[in-house]
């Protein structure tokens, strides 16, 4: 493929030029949906998630065949201030565990009938600290923004986008609250499980890194200073995403800040998007209120790697296979109200 993009203003434009929903298919979804066995608004949220699916596939009875879990895996300066629980090595040693099949996200994937893809991003070469400069460099940010644009298959016809980066909550709480202000405590929590100290010092932490880079520039500025490459990767994918018109469950606290930093640059670049879950770390639901979304499942979560979206796709499934599975009243002969 030649490259998409080679600079951040390409890539904004391709995000100021990303398609809209089919607006045909979706008022023939919604005509098809008032038409079927059951009494109006029964099948609740299902009924808009179908609806949904099917003006971004443009087809008012859409298939759900081909669901894509695709994880990125980064390590961040920013651990050198003990922001963690684990030790960065740990980004690496669960890369090696996504390939031999024994993580979390692996066994949801295949629960749920999704391909699954681990991208590990310059492993080797964390971000740089933000406490002390930006994360990346333009270069930098583009080539982790290109991983996640390539990662996305072309039949996909559902992309989750999970991660894996020790230090990377605290990255997402710096983005949010560049993005969106308030306190540095408003977005700061446990991430893998920091004690009272360990807290404490993570938003000092914040707090740092939003006063050397807050207020300058957009969502993609505020990724390159507080982002990290998977966080990156993965706003890359959910744009590209975006422009084939593939529908995206977001995952966790993480996946969101990605996310955000698209909302942030070009709104409705979200369109396409439905939250998977609420995620147990704090600062989740204020992130998905700031987006405007509400989350499919809260089951309590804080794993990342794509897990709280993945089990939605089965939500997703069930929503599909009954919008465009179901009788109407006319050929099922039932008498509608
Ligand atoms: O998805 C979430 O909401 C989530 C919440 C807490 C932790 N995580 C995962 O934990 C790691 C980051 O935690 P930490 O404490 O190292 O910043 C990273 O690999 C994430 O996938 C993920
Ligand atoms: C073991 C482990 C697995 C993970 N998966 C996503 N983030 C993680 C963080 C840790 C520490």
């Amino acid at each position: 493929m030649t490259q998409a993009f080679r600079s951040l203003d390409e890539f904004r434009a391709l995000l100021a030029q990303a398609p809209a929903a089919d607006l045909t298919a979706r008022k023939e979804a919604e005509a098809r949906n008032g038409q079927l066995t059951k009494p109006p608004g029964a099948l609740g949220r299902l009924e808009d998630l179908a609806i949904w699916y099917a003006g971004w596939r443009g087809t008012a009875r859409p298939e759900l065949a081909a669901p894509q879990v695709v994880v990125f895996a980064g390590n961040h300066g920013v651990t050198a201030q003990g922001v963690s629980a684990f030790p960065a090595e740990v980004t690496e040693q669960m890369v090696l565990n996504f390939e031999h099949g024994g993580a979390a996200i692996n066994q949801l994937s295949k629960a749920f009938g999704a391909s699954m893809d681990v991208h590990a991003l310059s492993l080797d070469t964390p971000t740089a600290d933000f406490t002390q400069g930006p994360a990346m460099s333009e270069q930098e940010l583009v080539a982790a923004l290109l991983t996640g644009w390539s990662a996305v298959g072309d039949e996909t016809d559902l992309l989750v986008t999970g991660e894996m980066g020790i230090g990377n909550t605290t990255s997402a709480a710096a983005i949010a609250h560049a993005l969106y202000g308030g306190a540095a405590d408003d977005w700061t929590g446990r991430g893998t499980g920091v004690d009272d100290a360990g807290l404490a010092n993570k938003t000092r932490v914040v707090a740092e890194a939003s006063a050397l880079h807050g207020g300058q520039g957009d969502g993609i500025e505020v990724l390159r200073r507080l982002g990290g490459r998977e966080v990156a990767a993965m706003a890359g994918a959910i744009a590209r995403a975006r422009s084939l018109r593939i529908p995206v469950i977001l995952d966790g606290f993480i996946c969101c800040a990605a996310a955000a930093c698209l909302a942030a640059t070009e709104d409705g670049a979200l369109d396409h998007c439905v939250a998977g879950h609420a995620s147990a770390e704090a600062a989740h639901q204020a992130l998905l209120g700031k987006l405007g979304k509400e989350p499919l499942l809260s089951l309590g979560l804080r794993l990342g790697e794509g897990s709280g979206a993945a089990l939605a796709i089965g939500v997703l499934k069930g929503a599909i296979a009954c919008h465009s599975g179901m009788a109407t009243f006319a050929e099922a002969g039932v008498s509608d109200g």
